[in-house]
């Protein structure tokens, strides 16, 4: 196994489909706790020769030792806090060598984590506090990762998209011209059924499910199918286009 298979706008947006599920049990997950804001608090916690809130403690901690296990030796897999990662300590793995090497400097985790603390939880948790932090924290640390790997995963859909048609991109790319490539990757139609889909999603995966009694409990999800469509329209969509554009604009360097 060497990680080879072949790409194409099909297998790629497969990927996406079952990244879907990854974020919507992410989101069940994180929503079980309220907002538990103590674990945001740049000074509730004191760690010694450490600044900052729990969730950065754990966050860069735990990238420490995911970097140091390989984590990020795959194309898929984006660090938030990437200053200062110690290396891998594993053999080398041949991944898939399809994105252009600039493709390592995409990286758009700074938005992601702002958009994610500031609009996407608040509009997703319960208020209230519970104690649990670390678990807070923890279950932030999934869910963004979720949210950043499907984000970046714009890479290699464009990267299929460049391929398969070159000769519509290269002369965008060379006039750098953002809305042009913008205009060209999209799909209105894909991104309907996208957010049809997750709402769905939301919908199956979200259920009570019951030995006793069958229906009784429709309408009562775990986590709200309208706000997953809305999590998909207002950020995670256009996020994904604009990882397919930073990297558009690299790809003939
Ligand atoms: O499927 C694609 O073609 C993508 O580029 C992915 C995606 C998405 O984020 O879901 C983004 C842009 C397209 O307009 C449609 C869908």
């Amino acid at each position: 196994e060497t990680g080879n298979h072949e790409y194409t706008l099909s297998s790629v947006r497969e990927a996406l489909v079952r990244q879907e599920d990854t974020i919507i049990f992410n989101l069940i997950e994180r929503v079980k706790f309220p907002i538990n804001s103590r674990t945001y608090h740049q000074n509730y916690a004191s760690f010694p020769a450490f600044h900052g809130s729990l969730v950065d403690f754990v966050v860069k901690n735990t990238e420490a030792i995911q970097a140091k296990a390989g984590r990020y030796q795959s194309p898929e897999e984006n660090p938030f806090f990437p200053e200062n990662l110690p290396p891998s300590l594993m053999p080398h793995y041949p991944f898939s060598k399809i994105l252009h090497p600039e493709a390592a400097l995409v990286n758009i985790n700074k938005s992601i984590w702002k958009v994610y603390f500031d609009e996407m939880l608040p509009l997703f948790v319960a208020s209230g506090d519970d104690g649990n932090y670390a678990q807070t924290a923890a279950s932030d640390l999934s869910l963004l990762q979720a949210i950043s790997r499907r984000i970046h995963y714009g890479k290699f859909v464009a990267e299929v998209k460049f391929r398969e048609s070159p000769h519509d991109y290269e002369p965008l790319i060379r006039a750098r011209d953002t809305e042009g490539l913008m205009k060209l990757l999209t799909f209105a139609s894909v991104e309907e059924m996208v957010k049809k889909r997750v709402e769905k999603k939301a919908m199956v995966f979200g259920q009570e499910v019951s030995l006793e009694r069958d229906d009784d409990d429709k309408g009562n999800y775990k986590v709200d199918p309208s706000l997953v469509s809305r999590l998909y329209d207002k950020w995670v969509i256009p996020l994904t286009k604009e990882v397919e554009v930073e990297y558009l604009l690299r790809r003939l360097d």
